[in-house]
């Protein structure tokens, strides 16, 4: 983290939004601490027969609205304070798409590439041995996110029928359609996004043949760049861990998610125009729209002045830090915050949940025009919020969050209640 505390500066959007909205103290005392971190060391049998530990994390932020939802990472700079500050992350989310949930995150601190198909699914099983008794449907509800998928997601969801005796699918999102899972899942980050850039472009001053710069081309960064470059928008730089490319005319987005679908790196891409650059050139690119879909803190003090967009897209968590926020914004850069931009994700997370309790399962049309109107209805209030009170679209996002969670928790007496 370059501009300090990683949970620090997050809690201090908290701050700031709370700044414009009369809400009672105790609900950002509330909001400022993790309601329950659970540590363990999982142990697994490598296929060399030796026996090897990993340290993991649970974490139940908030769950004044409803059961903690949020996703699994497996990263070997995973930490608890990242874990922590995911979980708030998921709780301002929830409260932002209006989810019944709390907010919740994981974590194994692992590089998964280093593990065999064998050995990765006994860590995934290995994780939910370990945290049985803090995960489940009406509790802590986990999902996917950076390296980890829905074949892992299949083995956890199974690993807790195990143990439970009994098939629990609401346990667990992003599983495989065969085994519950929703249609619409995989591309649900970016498609979200999509509907968010799509519904307020006229008021970003966003439109046809915009071009687009992609940091990290994993599961949201390659659903955007797909999605937009099907309307005839141009994708001209993208990247991953490994090295960047440009392209100025746009690139071949298929032949690039085919690279990676074989396993090469972006740079792997070869045609006319198309040239290496750097990951600071993709930040930097001259484009309309920046999306940071890699991890937290790639835009900060240091590089935020280099950006060129209009608008930033933030489909990562936390990509921008608060340094970095201020620079944007002195610039005229909107930025479009993770806890709205990347929710499509958590919202039809949410809706395989009611599908798997509902035991009746939706079409793709559903629930894509769920997904539209829920992104739709809550983006254009944020934009009102930033507009009327005059503040950026991150704090819009958060007072909108807070107006939600501050319900619920004042809901159960406030200061004033009880001292009178
Ligand atoms: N997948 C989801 O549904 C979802 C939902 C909400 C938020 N997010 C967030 O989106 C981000 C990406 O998640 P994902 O699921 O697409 O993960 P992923 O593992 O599929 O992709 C991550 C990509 O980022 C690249 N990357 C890593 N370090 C990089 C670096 N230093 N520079 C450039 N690229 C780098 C990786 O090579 C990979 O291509 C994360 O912040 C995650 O929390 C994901």
């Amino acid at each position: 983290m370059l501009d300090g505390h990683l949970l620090g500066g997050a809690l201090s959007r908290l701050d700031e939004a709370a700044r414009h909205i009369q809400i009672d103290p105790d609900v950002i005392e509330r909001l400022k601490y993790a309601r329950e971190m659970t540590k363990v060391r999982l142990m697994i049998r490598m296929d060399d027969g030796s026996r090897k530990s990993f340290i993991a994390w649970r974490c139940r932020y908030d769950d004044t609205r409803g059961p903690t939802k949020g996703g699994i990472r497996f990263h070997p700079d995973a930490s608890a304070e990242e874990v922590e500050t995911l979980a708030f992350w998921m709780t301002m989310k929830c409260a932002v798409m209006d989810l019944p949930y709390g907010g919740g995150k994981g974590a194994v601190r692992l590089d998964p590439r280093s593990l065999s198909r064998a050995e990765l699914e006994r860590l995934s099983r290995a994780y939910v041995q370990a945290f049985s008794k803090v995960i489940g449907p009406d509790r802590d509800i986990p999902a996917p996110d950076v390296y980890t998928n829905a074949m892992i997601m299949g083995w956890m969801a199974d690993e807790y029928a195990s143990i439970r005796g009994e098939p629990v699918p609401a346990v667990i999102t992003g599983k495989p359609i065969a085994l519950g899972g929703s249609l619409g899942r995989n591309d649900a980050t970016a498609r979200g996004g999509y509907y968010l850039v799509n519904r307020l472009a006229a008021d970003l001053g966003l439109g046809a043949g915009m071009r687009v710069a992609v940091q990290g081309f994993g599961n949201a960064g390659q659903f955007i760049a797909e999605l937009l470059a099907a309307d005839g928008h141009r994708i001209v730089a993208v990247s991953d861990s490994r090295g960047a490319v440009a392209c100025e005319a746009g690139l071949d987005v298929a032949a690039l998610i085919a690279l990676k679908a074989e396993g090469q790196p972006v740079t792997a891409l070869t045609g006319p125009g198309v040239a290496a650059v750097t990951d600071a050139e993709v930040i930097g690119a001259a484009c309309d729209l920046l999306v940071p879909a890699a991890l937290e803190d790639m835009i900060h003090g240091g590089n935020a002045g280099s950006v060129r967009a209009k608008v930033v897209l933030e489909l990562a968590n936390g990509p921008v830090t608060p340094e970095a926020d201020r620079i944007l914004e002195a610039r005229g850069t909107v930025v479009l915050p993770d806890i709205l931009a990347n929710a499509g994700g958590v919202t039809v997370s949410y809706f395989e949940w009611v599908q798997n309790r509902q035991g009746y399962y939706w079409t793709l049309e559903e629930i894509q025009e769920r997904l539209r109107s829920v992104m739709e209805r809550e983006g254009a209030r944020i934009w009102a919020i930033a507009r009327e009170k005059h503040v950026s679209v991150r704090t819009a996002a958060y007072i909108h969050a807070l107006k939600r969670l501050a319900a619920a928790i004042e809901a159960h007496g406030t200061q004033q209640f009880f001292a009178g």
